[in-house]
């Protein structure tokens, strides 16, 4: 295959992100600004697409595409791209429940190997508080049996924020 042929392969795939029954879009910018370039940035681009909503109880899920430039082994993601995923995710559900925090740990299972060019769901709840810890878990699958990543994510409060 020749290089022009490579590049209008991946150029601009039509990506399907929409959300379950019952989930509302979340503007993320609108509540923690616009620095979430690493992942969020190229909307049309070829490394993430991500589209987040939050369900009747307000956890935070999200439709994720993992581009070409996510690739890490051949045809599938590279795990670092995986857990830029749940860095930005997991954080980003302990602010729309309202504790503004950093990541202080985030602990990743890659459990499968998740193929590039695919979009899948990534699911987070909100499992405690105790103090200016929040712990949150998330999981990156794309049905009950193909679970790709789980992520444990301990997120610290700011103090003044
Ligand atoms: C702004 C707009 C953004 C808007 C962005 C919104 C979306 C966010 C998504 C992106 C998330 C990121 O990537 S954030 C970027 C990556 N993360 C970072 O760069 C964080 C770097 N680390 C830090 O800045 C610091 O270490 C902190 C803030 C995490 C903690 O420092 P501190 O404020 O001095 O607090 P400290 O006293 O050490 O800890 C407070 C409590 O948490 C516990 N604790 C702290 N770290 C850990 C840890 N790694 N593992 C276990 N426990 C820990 C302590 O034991 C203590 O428990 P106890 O004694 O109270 O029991």
């Amino acid at each position: 295959m020749s290089a022009s042929n490579r590049v209008s392969d991946t150029a601009n795939p039509s990506v399907d992100l929409s959300g379950e029954e019952g989930w509302n879009e979340f503007d993320a910018p609108s509540l923690v600004g616009d620095s979430l370039r690493f992942v969020s940035g190229e909307p049309d681009g070829n490394r993430f697409r991500t589209r987040y909503y939050r369900d009747a109880e307000q956890h935070l899920h999200a439709r994720i595409w993992f581009g070409p430039e996510t690739e890490g082994p051949p045809g599938h993601a590279h795990g670092g791209s995986i857990a830029a995923v749940m860095d930005e995710a997991l954080g980003l559900a302990a602010w729309a429940a309202g504790y503004p925090i950093v990541v202080g740990n985030l602990n990743v299972s890659f459990r499968a190997m998740l193929p590039i060019k695919k979009v899948v769901t990534l699911e987070s709840q909100v499992v405690s508080v105790e103090g200016r810890k929040v712990m949150i878990h998330g999981k990156l699958f794309c049905d009950e049996e193909t679970v790709y990543a789980e992520g444990q994510c301990l997120c610290i409060t700011i103090p003044g924020r």
